[in-house]
């Protein structure tokens, strides 16, 4: 299947959850995520949940992130040119909703790419080559290009990869690993 199709499949798809199977499905994918190894990971970059599209909620994986002193950095987008802007996110950082509902830091110290060591990516779905599929702007493939060689981009997702997505380009990054419930 195409991007376009897969889009609308899983984004559908993740509307027909339940608030109990979220809730299972975040524990199991939490508990791999406590489990990864951590050794030379400084800085972490996550996204911050867009709740109308019943994004995973990352606010456990900040809280365990933070205990191991591991900084972490959030994203605001430039909705001119599709790009991403990074930032710490602290115990004070304000966040503010933008226009599609992501909450972004207001006054906060920016990070360049080359700074992070691992990077939680968001997605509707992949495929088993790790290629994904988000919401169509392209936002992650340009932010990836930009990490540094050895950074590890870990994808995040309720549900299985798929065999294959069939128009993957040039532009997609695959992803390290992909969490999914097991
Ligand atoms: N939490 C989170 N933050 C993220 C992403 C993400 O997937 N999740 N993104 C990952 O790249 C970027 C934001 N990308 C987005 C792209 C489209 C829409 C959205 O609401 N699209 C509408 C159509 C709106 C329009 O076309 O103007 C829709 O799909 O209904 C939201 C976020 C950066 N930050
Ligand atoms: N590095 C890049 N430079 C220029 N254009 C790009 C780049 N990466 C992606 N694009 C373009 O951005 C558009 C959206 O890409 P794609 O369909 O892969 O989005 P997506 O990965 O689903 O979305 P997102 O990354 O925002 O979650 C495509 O037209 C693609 O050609």
């Amino acid at each position: 299947m195409k991007k376009q199709e897969l889009r609308a499949i899983y984004k559908q798809k993740r509307k027909d959850l339940s608030v109990s199977q979220i809730e299972e499905f975040q524990d199991n994918i939490y508990q791999q995520i406590y489990n990864l190894d951590y050794s030379g990971v400084k800085v972490a970059h996550l996204f911050l949940s867009l709740t109308k599209f019943k994004e995973i909620d990352t606010q456990p994986i900040i809280n365990f992130l933070r205990k191991r002193n591991i900084k972490i950095v959030v994203s605001k987008s430039n909705l001119k040119n599709n790009t991403l802007s990074h930032y710490y996110l602290e115990e004070k950082t304000v966040l503010e909703l933008n226009k599609f509902g992501v909450p972004e830091p207001v006054n906060a110290v920016k990070v360049d790419e080359q700074k992070l060591d691992l990077i939680f990516v968001p997605m509707l779905i992949s495929d088993e080559l790790n290629y994904r599929v988000g919401y169509g702007k392209g936002f992650y493939d340009r932010f990836l290009l930009k990490c540094k060689e050895d950074a590890k981009f870990i994808g995040l997702n309720f549900f299985k990869p798929i065999y294959q997505i069939e128009d993957s380009n040039d532009f997609d990054v695959p992803l390290h690993q992909v969490i999914y419930p097991k």
